[in-house]
């Protein structure tokens, strides 16, 4: 076992990452076992690979529930690989896809086909492959022609070449993964996933070849659940432990159901909420309490703080919309502070001195590939992205996550943070709340989820007020609140002066702070009672956006412009084109593929 690999659990008992075994006893061929060791650098396999590997070559149907960044990959890759490498004869392109990865996102689609690289460096007669949305259609029929033995995919595109690509071969499928399955249906890809089922067979039963299907997930809900009762026959659960889940006679597919259907007796309204999560026990997560209209200053300052600490790092930023991330990328590429305290030096520098990226589902497919690969390569940068991150990525060395707009889901938030501390390095998360919004505390920790408090007033206290006007502000260290501290309201001066001599600015400014209420208001269920839109005081969502102007005035230009352009639309009789942007607005919001 590695130094620095054991990690403690929540009652400070270590937990270990890896097994004390080598890839070569879990029954893997010895070539695939040198690539994972010489070419990837793995020692030892982790504790998830070494219960599940065995399992999956045996050929059962499997359910894998593990924590973010414990190598969920490999545990499906490497006995897919070893299966085929020994069908004798070789297996051809002509032959085929014989496994077919599911994936939610096109990041995570690049991100399985480069692992499905390295892996089968030494078997090239295998060959990987990759469809999905964005990418050009008739290349990837070209490649589908030519045959793709292990195929990664997104399930919209998957459909479109099951329908429409008939040199597609998949008649010799033996597997199919879905790879965060939760992600995949909640982006609203059910029916296409039913659909393939249906077109592929969904538990194998009457396709000619013997099927396995392989389900992976670091979180469960009772979509996995429905998905597991589609697609899975008689599987082996691993990583599910008895609080999650009681011995039942009945068969396993329906033990997630028997502990939603408990929770569903005991009169919880949300099924399956009182699960606990496995987070990375090395993990140090905090939130932050701070009023809204000091949200905006209180990033930029945090930011700061961490980035003129240690230059050289990784630092993931979550909003909840598009529009918010555009709006604050173009705000930190181009803000370079205190009007009133700038020196010629200082002048010549942005506030926060980092490279700073963005992604999120709105974007072209190719900034988007630009953005995940320079992330993925970069020492230090700044990445403000939607949860379009959240799942899945593998970006080496992520040293915090701030979720500066709530998740929501608990889900969400473990998905979120286990961008950091993977594979037993370390990590920390903050999470932004308003005083409103604090009972998330309490959903959070009916997962298990823990977080305590990150000392604000001390950061606040620690930049220099030197060269502010603090005229009204004589006993500067006696200030208690947030909003009325001088670094504070000097900041947000100079910020708001800044936005309003940039008109893009405060266009971004304006749009952010409409999709961000919307956003607001479509959390569901119970979260509706601790994120309420009306206890919000929109004058100060405005300050978080940079805005002087009140909210009424921002919603009446903005409603103002819709009903010019709706005006304009009707008059050229294009009634269609209003459905298209509703339907735009809603991606902006669910922000899918
Ligand atoms: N046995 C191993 N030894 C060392 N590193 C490993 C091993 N297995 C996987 N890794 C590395 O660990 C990291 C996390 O792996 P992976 O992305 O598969 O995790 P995951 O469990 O799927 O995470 P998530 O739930 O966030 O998707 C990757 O960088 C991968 O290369």
């Amino acid at each position: 076992m590695e130094d620095g690999k054991v990690k403690k659990n929540s009652i400070g008992q270590p937990k270990e990452i890896f097994a004390s075994c080598d890839f070569s006893s879990l029954g893997l061929h010895p070539a695939l076992c040198d690539q994972l060791r010489d070419r990837m650098g793995y020692q030892a396999p982790t504790l998830v690979q070494a219960q599940a590997i065995p399992v999956i070559l045996s050929g059962r149907h499997v359910l894998v529930n593990a924590a973010t960044g414990t190598g969920k990959t490999v545990t499906y890759l490497a006995p897919i690989i070893h299966q085929l490498q020994k069908c004798d004869p070789r297996i051809e392109r002509s032959d085929g896809t014989f496994a077919l990865v599911l994936v939610p996102t096109h990041e995570l689609c690049m991100q399985v086909y480069e692992n499905l690289q390295k892996l089968l460096h030494r078997f090239h007669w295998i060959v990987p492959g990759y469809i999905m949305g964005g990418e050009n259609r008739s290349k990837e029929k070209a490649r589908l022609r030519k045959g793709i033995s292990i195929l990664v995919a997104t399930p919209g595109r998957l459909l479109d070449h099951l329908k429409h690509t008939a040199s597609f071969v998949h008649k010799n499928l033996r597997w199919i993964i879905f790879d965060e399955a939760d992600r995949i249906l909640e982006l609203g890809f059910g029916k296409e996933i039913e659909e393939i089922l249906d077109i592929l067979g969904s538990k194998g039963k009457d396709t000619e070849v013997v099927r396995q299907n392989l389900l992976l997930s670091a979180t469960l809900n009772e979509k996995v659940n429905h998905l597991a009762n589609i697609s899975l026959e008689d599987p082996v659960m691993i990583g599910l432990d008895e609080k999650k889940i009681q011995p039942s006679n009945k068969q396993t597919t329906s033990l997630i159901s028997d502990a939603i259907e408990r929770l569903e007796n005991s009169g919880k309204v949300s099924v399956a909420s009182n699960e606990e999560y496995n987070l990375p026990a090395q993990l140090n997560q905090r939130y932050v309490k701070v009023p809204c209209g000091s949200r905006l200053v209180v990033l930029l300052s945090i930011l700061k703080n961490l980035f003129t600490g240690e230059p050289s790092q990784k630092i993931v930023v979550f909003f909840s919309t598009c529009d918010a991330v555009d709006f604050h990328h173009a705000l930190l590429s181009q803000f370079h502070g205190l009007s009133n305290s700038q020196t010629e030096t200082e002048n010549k520098h942005l506030f926060v001195q980092c490279n700073i990226l963005r992604l999120h589902g709105n974007m072209k497919h190719e900034d988007r590939v630009k953005t995940f690969n320079s992330f993925k390569t970069e020492k230090s940068a700044l990445l403000l992205s939607t949860d379009v991150s959240a799942r899945g990525l593998d970006f080496p060395k992520v040293r915090c996550i701030i979720q500066y707009d709530s998740p929501g889901e608990a889900t969400e938030y473990v998905h979120r943070v286990g961008r950091t501390a993977r594979l037993g390095e370390k990590g920390d998360s903050l999470l932004f709340l308003q005083p409103i919004e604090v009972d998330y505390l309490q959903e959070l920790q009916k997962h298990g989820v823990m977080l305590t408090e990150y000392p604000l007033l001390k950061l606040l206290d620690g930049f220099p007020l030197h060269g502010l006007n603090l005229k009204h502000h004589h006993h500067v260290k006696k200030f208690v609140s947030v909003e009325m501290h001088p670094w504070v309201v000097s900041l947000q001066r100079s910020l708001e002066s800044f936005i309003f001599k940039e008109g893009k600015m405060k266009k971004l400014g304006q749009n952010a702070f409409c999709s961000w209420v919307r956003a607001y208001s479509a959390h569901r269920g119970e979260l509706k009672s601790i994120f309420m839109v009306k206890k919000l005081h929109l004058g100060h969502v405005a300050r978080s956006f940079g805005l002087k102007e009140q909210p009424s005035l921002v919603g009446r230009s903005v409603q103002k412009k819709h009903t010019e352009k709706r005006k304009r639309e009707e008059k050229t009789k294009t009634q269609k084109r209003g459905g298209l942007d509703l339907k735009k607005k809603r991606k902006t919001l669910t922000d899918y593929d």
